[in-house]
């Protein structure tokens, strides 16, 4: 069997696992992470009204220049205030409220001769330092407006806060509920199935017996699934009999909960591969070689209607295959834009690869810039990595100082 190369056979997984659903939810934390579908358009105009920056005074000057106003009003944040500054009048306001018509600026309460607390006065001077009888309009210093939000300075109602591929964060949570948003259209989340294949496997806290192993595949691709974005609502272990596997492909098939499936195991060259027997007969499979170490023997095709990722057994291929071939298509489903390659500087021992596959090393990015591989492809090696260097096929040695692809893991 020639080996297919790791580029063809992403572009199958993405062809395959292709799906643009969008839903509509509500615009709060459960949405953080997701990615738009479509504008998030300002409901209202932020600040939607004029309101003040600060805890203070509201002030309409007059031409005389005074600095001693009267108190005409109160105005916590919350309220509308129903009255109107004249010429020559002040209004207490608090930070946040609503400013009366009439407002030119407002002075904080530091600047002026009033108490902070308690009720608002009858009368109020402004002790800022440029203020002198006889100016007129604001005094020297104080700029027109200031400590006035003004009414959709930030944003104005109809406008395009965030395009479609954009990740609702923290921050757009923030600003899509303070222009009065109440959802978002984002793409929908992929609902995953994992199915770990093999006769040895048993359940952790289970004795396995002489021949048995713990089965570790299916929470490991589960997490890096949710890792993805993924919800993942199926982990299933199952044995190397095929008219096992049928009956649960068959089962999740018929799931509407389950719109991908992704299994490990059983695809290799041996006597008991029970992927390759379930599914290699149907006409809507494939099983390969990739061009790739390690994660090189891999499968794909549709059971029924779903579509179905065949990854290799070994815990360390399956994470590779995982994040090499079916993370970047599920960040396509999910409208995260493709990242550019990282690049780094190796700063490790020198590094014999087989020329002819490329070659994943599990490596540690430093706060340097380098990168680092230990010598094995051991799941020691695995746990402590933070990345993948990608050595291309026809590379066959990676020495200290070359600048190599990582893939942030
Ligand atoms: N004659 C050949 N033998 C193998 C080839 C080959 O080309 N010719 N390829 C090797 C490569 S590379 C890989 S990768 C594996 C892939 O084999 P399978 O996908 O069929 O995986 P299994 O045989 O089922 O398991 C391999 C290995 O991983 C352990 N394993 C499997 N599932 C789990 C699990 N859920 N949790 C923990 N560990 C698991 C399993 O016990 C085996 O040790 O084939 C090579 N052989
Ligand atoms: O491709 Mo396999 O994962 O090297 O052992």
């Amino acid at each position: 069997m020639g080996h297919v190369s790791v580029a063809e056979h992403r572009a199958a997984v993405e062809r395959l696992l292709a799906d643009g659903s969008t839903e509509t939810v509500a615009l709060d934390r459960r949405a953080a992470g997701r990615r738009l579908a479509a504008d998030l358009v300002a409901a209202d105009d932020l600040p939607r009204f004029d309101s003040s920056a600060m805890d203070g005074y509201a002030v309409h000057p007059d031409p005389s220049g005074q600095c001693r106003y009267p108190v005409v009003g109160d105005v916590p944040a919350g309220a509308a205030p129903d009255f109107a500054l004249a010429p020559g009048e002040a209004a207490r306001v608090m930070t946040g409220a609503r400013l009366p018509v009439g407002t030119a600026f407002v002075v904080p309460v530091e600047l002026t001769d009033a108490s902070p607390t308690g009720p608002a006065p009858v009368e109020v001077t402004v002790t800022t330092a440029g203020w002198t009888a006889g100016s007129t309009g604001a005094p020297a210093g104080v700029p027109p407006r200031r400590h006035v939000r003004e009414r959709g300075e930030d944003v104005r109602a109809g406008a395009v806060v965030a395009v479609p591929g954009a990740e609702v964060t923290p921050a757009l949570i923030a600003l899509g509920r303070s222009a009065g948003c109440t959802t978002v259209e984002v793409r929908r989340r992929t609902r995953l199935a994992v199915v770990a294949t093999g006769a040895e496997l048993v359940p952790a806290a289970t004795d396995p017996g002489a021949g048995g192993i713990h089965e570790s595949n299916s929470d490991m691709v589960a997490a890096l699934a949710e890792a993805a974005g993924c919800v993942v609502t199926r982990v299933e272990v199952c044995s190397d009999d095929p008219a096992q596997l049928r009956a649960l492909l068959d089962e999740l098939d018929a799931d509407p909960q389950v719109d991908v499936v992704v299994t490990t195991g059983g695809v290799s060259a041996g006597a008991y591969e029970v992927v390759r027997q379930v599914c290699s007969p149907l006409p809507t499979f494939a099983f390969v070689h990739l061009a790739m170490q390690p994660g090189g023997p891999q499968g794909l095709g549709r059971y029924g209607s779903t579509p179905v990722v065949c990854l290799p057994g070994t815990p360390v291929g399956a994470f590779v295959a995982f994040h090499v071939l079916v993370r970047p298509a599920l960040d396509r489903r999910h409208g995260v834009p493709a990242a550019g390659p990282v690049r780094a500087a190796y700063a490790g021992r020198t590094r014999h690869t087989r020329a002819g596959r490329v070659q994943f090393l599990t490596s540690v990015l430093h706060a340097d810039g380098t990168v680092t591989a230990p010598d094995a492809r051991h799941l020691t090696a695995l746990a402590a990595a933070t990345c993948l260097i990608e050595v291309p096929e026809a590379v066959d040695e990676v020495v200290a100082g070359d600048v190599v692809v990582v893939h942030p893991v």
